[in-house]
């Protein structure tokens, strides 16, 4: 049976909590012979902070570059608000994606057929919903120089983020769109702001170009992201596969969410690009973040952790049957009617975070015996 080395980085927040209920699937893989996992633990972000004063130790990068794939939880939280901003708690994330470069950061928003009634949409508008959100993860404004307040000495101060893409990261992004297009609807959305933005004037060249050269077979189209917003909450089965930049990835994938129902919902995987044995750098995480208004309390959703890992088996893995049972698994709970709060409707009956890790469990066992 193949071993696999899986760094665990629970977080902060709910971190934790649906950090236990992905720990119950890999133990059961492990139990059903699926596949064995060698796990270690770390810290990240607050929990980091308050352990050594930094946003993720040097030990636990050393442990997230040697893993076959790191599952990160989330982190943040109003306790490290005060905190200096290099040691932030989401410090620590940006310094896995960036050091592991993890570029591409895959967001599927999929709508399971019994949670239509729980989307903020009209069930019809949802029902079937199946978009893959492809954003950049590694430039853009969250990481570009100079990025800085500086005091104007007349009461006034200046803050500058800088939004920067070079050809080669727009192309790749581009190619990992593409491709992912081929195996689904073969249909590609390209979204930026070239209408006001240097950097979206770019994109759009570099997408249209490598298409021209590399994929004429597949649909593309370019949309300006305010408008895509817009799109998502009209008409969302419109999208096949959705290319876009790190901030804009980041905000319309929360839109995205809560077609299928909640944010706690959408898995995503980071991935960096394959060395000559094919094999790639990845990290796995829930797109939500640390939810502390509901930490503590037993009623996070544990299914976007447990999709995260899902993702892992598929993307890293090579264990697609058992990335495809645990989506089943999900699927399964959620037609019997079980919810965790955020995705109550009024027939369903309340569960807790653990209760709907244990019944993915056993739902799973039942289709893997
Ligand atoms: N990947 C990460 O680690 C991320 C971290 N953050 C950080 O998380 C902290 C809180 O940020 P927020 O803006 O509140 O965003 P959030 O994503 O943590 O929460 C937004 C809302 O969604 C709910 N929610 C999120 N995940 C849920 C789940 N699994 N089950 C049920 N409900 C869920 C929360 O209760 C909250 O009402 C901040 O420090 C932020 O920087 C935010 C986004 C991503
Ligand atoms: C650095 C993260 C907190 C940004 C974020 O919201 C995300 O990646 O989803
Ligand atoms: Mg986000």
């Amino acid at each position: 049976m193949a071993v696999y080395k899986l760094l665990l980085l629970p977080g902060d927040g709910i971190g934790p909590e649906i950090t236990a209920e992905a720990e119950k699937i890999l133990d059961f893989l492990g139990e059903a012979g699926v596949a064995s996992f060698e796990t270690e633990t770390g810290l990240v972000g607050g929990a980091a902070y308050d352990a050594h004063g930094v946003a993720i130790s040097e030990e636990d990068m050393k442990l997230a570059q040697e893993a076959d794939a790191v599952l990160l939880a989330a982190v943040g939280g109003p306790k490290w608000d005060g905190v200096p901003y290099d040691v932030r708690p989401e410090a620590g994330l940006l310094r896995l994606r960036k050091d592991l470069a993890l570029f591409a950061n895959l967001r599927p928003a999929i709508c399971y057929p019994a949670l239509a009634e729980a989307s903020s949409l009209k069930p019809d508008l949802v029902k079937g919903l199946d978009i893959m959100i492809v954003r950049e993860l590694t430039g853009g404004v969250y990481f570009g120089e100079p990025k800085e307040i500086t005091d104007l000495g007349n009461g006034q101060k200046r803050a500058v983020d800088t939004q920067v893409y070079e050809t080669y990261e727009i192309e790749r992004i581009g190619r990992v769109a593409f491709e992912l297009a081929r195996k689904r609807g073969n249909r590609v959305t390209s979204s930026e702001k070239a209408n006001v933005m240097k950097s979206g004037l770019l994109w759009r060249e570099v997408i249209t170009a490598l298409h021209k050269r590399e994929y004429s077979d597949v649909q593309l189209d370019h949309m300006l992201a305010d408008a895509l917003g817009m799109q998502l909450v009209r008409w969302p089965k419109q999208f096949d596969v959705i290319v876009t930049d790190n901030l804009f990835g980041d905000i319309l994938s929360d839109v995205a969410s809560m077609l299928t129902g909640s944010l706690g919902m959408l898995p995503s995987a980071s991935l960096g690009a394959p060395d000559a044995s094919g094999k790639r750098k990845a990290m796995y995480e829930p797109c939500h973040g640390s939810a502390p208004d509901i930490a503590g309390k037993e009623i996070a959703n544990p299914i976007a952790m447990i999709g995260s890992l899902g993702m892992a088996l598929r993307y890293s893995f090579d264990l697609p049957a058992a990335a495809d049972a645990i989506d089943a698994a999900i699927s399964a709970v959620l037609a019997q009617g079980l919810r965790t709060a955020d995705i109550k409707g009024s027939a369903a009956s309340s569960v807790s975070t653990s209760q709907m890790g244990d019944a993915i469990v056993k739902e799973l066992r039942e289709i893997l015996k």
